[in-house]
């Protein structure tokens, strides 16, 4: 039987009231595959991201993930958001709980894990993203990029099989960025399965095994990391020239 890709979206068309913001977009993840979706503010990016996961509903077209299909209306959206792990730009911690209290919610609140066996979880996970030794920390106490990867350390405790990241670092100084890019770096070493939207240019080329370039909704050229060198179309061209 030939394998199905992680995550495939054929056709996707979302509008908001008269705006359309996907219009027709089609792409596939394999497994173990660094997807990254560029382009400029407004092109669709960070709402294709999130039609993945079902934040957002689409009109027309097919999405599965993992096997879950993600239009259906009838999806088993609980089934789906233990399989996808997504992290946002911000807002992503709880500032009442403790980095380990973050950590050990959804394990147990969703998956049923004894307490004592999601700590030991939350330990491994944040050796994971090197924050060890912030178990008992509180958000506020962390720098922006580490509560970026304790957020990342959260959703790897749900053991997805694929992950989301929607410009993580886009709220960070400079200097912290290179940290959380090193976090995502290492997963996507490990193997790891991952769609991210990036402004990072230079880190998307080292990282991406397929550049996903959007232009007014639509996927307007794809490809391997050599299309940012060789840019087909003259958007491309611009935007990669300009870094937009
Ligand atoms: N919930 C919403 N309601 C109405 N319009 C929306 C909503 N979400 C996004 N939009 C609009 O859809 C368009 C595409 O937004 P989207 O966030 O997908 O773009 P993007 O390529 O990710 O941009 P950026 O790089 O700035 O994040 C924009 O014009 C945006 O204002």
């Amino acid at each position: 039987m030939p394998h199905a890709p992680i995550v495939s979206l054929r056709d996707v068309h979302k509008s908001f009231g008269s705006l359309k913001v996907l219009d027709g977009v089609s792409f596939s993840v394999e497994r173990g595959e660094v997807l990254v979706l560029i382009g400029r503010s407004g092109s669709g990016k960070s709402t294709a991201l999130r039609c993945i996961d079902r934040f957002e509903r689409i009109d027309e077209g097919a999405i599965e993930v993992c096997g879950h299909r993600v239009d259906d209306p009838g999806v088993d959206l609980r089934a789906l958001r233990q399989d996808v792990g997504i992290v946002f730009q911000s807002y992503n911690l709880f500032p009442h709980l403790t980095i380990e209290e973050n950590i050990i919610l959804a394990p147990c609140a969703v998956k049923g894990m004894a307490k004592g066996q999601a700590r030991d979880l939350a330990r491994q996970v944040l050796a994971q993203v090197g924050l060890e030794d912030k178990l008992h920390s509180y958000p506020e106490q962390l720098s922006g990029g580490q509560q970026q990867r304790g957020a990342i350390a959260r959703s790897l405790a749900m053991q997805p099989k694929v992950m989301l990241f929607d410009e993580v670092t886009s709220a960070l100084d400079p200097e912290l960025t290179g940290e959380v890019l090193r976090v995502i770096e290492a997963l996507a070493a490990d193997g790891m399965t991952m769609v991210m939207v990036t402004h990072e240019m230079g880190f998307a080329r080292g990282i991406a095994d397929t550049v996903v370039f959007m232009h007014r909704g639509k996927v307007h050229e794809a490809g391997t990391t050599a299309i940012l060198a060789s840019p087909a179309t003259p958007e491309l061209a611009q935007f990669v020239g300009t870094g937009l």
